[in-house]
């Protein structure tokens, strides 16, 4: 017998319009099992995004879809900024105490470069925020979140591939602010047990909807690999040749090495974790607090001239790059150990690198001009 459902759990994106939010939205309606609400400042996204994620989850319900199916894919949509509490509060004003579920917080900056040259404002932006969302969800008695953190909190690792018992150590400023934001919650967790938190450490997520509707959509040149590829091949950069940033590290072929993971496969695994702090499930067993953090990656390193080739191979461009030095903050290898998202959140990243590829090019020659070109 199906689940009978009687209503949708409200669910709170932060960062919702993102790519990474804007690909976790469409997983939660997918299932149509959630009413998701959607907060963004729209500082490094559009919401044309959501736009396409309903018209591509509507598009895909069946001709027998009741009034909570169809409900499920309309995204209560508010732009506002994380760090004027009164603007969070106004969103769970509208849903009343114990009327959101959880929280999935994605929302933050993201440069690591940038983060060196402006501190506090990543401070303020990515922990601050975080503070006076927790403090928000908790007088709204919402006590469940998903956080989104990175490879990062790892700084140089110690050990390939990385176990999430690994010290966390961050070097630049963004890095750091994704390991307090994690004590934090972790304090949290300890101090009240009504509190249930999965922190997910992301590695390098890249690739797009196989539709081709929502993708990545940076502005200006690309600071990220797969992004400037994609750009490069489909005629958007004006100086089309890549700079390999080092090839003399302790790697195959002496470029740096990065665990990349489809981006739809790491969207599963905010559904997962989702799960995860349902009352019933047994991840937080014999813990002292509910909180527990997750790699998501494939487990599989690949350089950056592999990337290149790959990218190649999907694009048919024929890029040309030359090897310039180190970019500062970068380490040799961050690959994944994933096995305890598989073994206890039942996460594994499927998808292989030529079909992240294959998915890249479709948005990119699709949306040429990303969102812009609506
Ligand atoms: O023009 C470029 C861009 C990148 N690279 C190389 O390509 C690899 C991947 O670089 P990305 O910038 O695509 O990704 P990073 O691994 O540096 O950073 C990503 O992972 C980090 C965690 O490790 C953070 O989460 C960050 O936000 C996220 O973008 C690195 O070795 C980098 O040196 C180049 O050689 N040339």
């Amino acid at each position: 017998m199906p689940e009978q459902r009687t209503a949708l759990k409200n669910v709170l994106v932060t960062g919702g319009a993102g790519y990474i939010g804007s690909h976790v939205i469409y997983a939660l309606q997918k299932t149509r099992r959630y009413k998701v609400i959607s907060i963004d400042n729209n500082h490094n996204s559009l919401p044309a995004a959501l736009d396409r994620v309903s018209r591509l989850s509507k598009s895909e319900l069946p001709e027998d879809a009741t009034e909570l199916d169809i409900a499920s894919t309309v995204i209560d949509s508010h732009k506002c900024d994380l760090t004027q509490p009164a603007q969070i509060k106004s969103v769970f004003e509208k849903y009343g105490k114990g009327g959101i579920w959880g929280v999935i917080h994605i929302a933050a900056y993201k440069a690591v470069g940038e983060s060196t040259e402006v501190p506090l404002t990543y401070y303020a932006n990515n922990v601050g925020a975080t503070i006076s969302l927790l403090q928000i969800m908790s007088d709204y008695d919402c006590h469940r979140i998903v956080y989104s953190s990175s490879a990062t909190v790892y700084g140089t690792p110690p050990i390939i591939p990385i176990p999430e018992t690994t010290r966390l150590q961050a070097d630049s400023p963004y890095g750091k602010t994704k390991v307090m934001a994690e004590t934090i919650i972790d304090d949290l967790c300890h101090a009240d047990q009504r509190w249930r938190a999965i922190s997910l450490r992301y590695f390098n997520p890249a690739g797009a909807h196989p539709s081709g509707l929502i993708g990545e959509d940076p502005r200006g040149r690309p600071g990220n690999l797969l992004p400037l590829l994609a750009h490069m091949a489909v005629g958007r950069v004006k100086d089309a040749t890549l700079r390999v940033f080092g090839n003399d590290y302790p790697t195959p072929d002496g470029t740096c090495v990065r665990d990349y993971l489809h981006i739809m496969d790491l969207a599963s695994g905010h559904l997962l974790a989702l799960d995860a702090l349902a009352s019933d499930s047994k991840v937080f067993d014999g813990l002292d607090a509910h909180f527990k953090a997750y790699n998501l990656g494939k487990g599989k390193g690949m350089s950056v001239l592999q990337i290149v080739e790959a990218m190649r191979k999907a694009t048919g461009f024929n890029y040309k790059y030359e090897i310039i030095g180190r970019r500062r903050g970068d380490v040799p290898d961050l690959t994944a150990d994933p096995s305890l998202a598989e073994k206890e959140l039942g996460f594994k990243a499927s998808q292989d690198l030529e079909t992240m590829c294959r998915d890249l090019w479709n948005w990119q020659t699709k949306n040429p001009l990303g969102y812009g070109d609506i």
